[in-house]
């Protein structure tokens, strides 16, 4: 297998740490070009309600700037949905969003909610925006998703490196048969299927190896890392390690 998988680059924990002080250090757009330089294809910044990292200052910036596509994350409502309709980002990808949660937890219960998530994306598709839903490897949600007009499933990875940190062998294995299945069905009913969260060195070689899956957003990993090795360096290493599984 040789198709280059897109690395999208997740700056949200820069403006975690420019927020922890207030001003404007460290920059995102900086990382943003940073990243870009050292092989990222895309940029993933997600828009959180209650602004805890990136701002809408932010989101103009990478809009006015960046050579790359913008994947803009977003919750589904009305307030981001004209914030995504006034900069018309490549794309769009709605994530479920708690606001006392520390990071996001789970999939979008796209199944459920499946009426209001059809008329809420149809006018971004319209905008000419790839619209992405952000959801867990589970048979309804993929159906469901492919059945009220998504472009793009990216199937959370969390659960399957949580396990992986945590020492759960037995549970991480089943977490990746289900990605693998889900992977393989989301492309079957002609989704483009992506995938991320909570992604590193050590989880990443299995889910690039699916060939179905051909973007990986990643973002507190790398970021983390850089803090140790650069930001070019990081995400150099994560490249290759990427491009080493998609190899065998
Ligand atoms: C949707 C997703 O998995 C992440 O991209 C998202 O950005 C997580 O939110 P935090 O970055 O706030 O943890
Ligand atoms: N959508 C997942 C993403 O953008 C990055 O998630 P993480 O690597 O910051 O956990």
């Amino acid at each position: 297998m040789t198709d280059r998988l897109r690395l999208g680059v997740n700056i949200d924990h820069v403006a975690t740490l420019r927020n922890a002080r207030g001003g404007a250090l460290p920059d995102p757009l900086r990382a943003a070009r940073i990243a870009v330089q050292a092989g990222a294809d895309g940029i993933t910044a997600h828009l959180r309600e209650d602004r805890r990292h990136i701002t809408d200052a932010d989101i103009e910036g990478l809009m006015e700037t960046l050579t790359v596509p913008l994947n803009f994350e977003m919750a589904a409502t009305d307030e981001m949905q004209a914030i995504a309709l006034h900069h018309r980002p490549h794309a769009v990808c709605i994530v479920p969003e708690k606001r006392e949660e520390c990071t996001t937890e789970g999939g979008l219960d796209v199944a459920r909610d499946d009426n209001r998530l059809a008329r809420f994306i149809a006018p971004l598709r319209d905008a000419g925006c790839r619209v992405s839903l952000f959801i867990a490897a589970d048979r309804p949600q993929i159906e469901t998703a492919s059945r009220i007009g998504a472009q793009v499933v990216e199937l959370h990875t969390g659960a399957y490196c949580d396990a992986h940190a945590e020492g759960r062998a037995d549970d991480a294995a089943d977490e990746l048969a289900r990605l693998t299945e889900m992977a393989a069905l989301a492309a079957d009913l002609g989704l483009e299927v992506h995938a991320g969260h909570g992604l590193t060195y050590d989880t990443v070689p299995p889910v690039a190896a699916l060939p179905q899956v051909v973007e990986l957003n990643i973002g507190h990993f790398l970021i983390g890392e850089a803090v140790f090795r650069g930001l070019p360096d990081a995400i150099a290493e994560m490249r290759r390690v990427m491009e080493t599984a998609r190899r065998h």
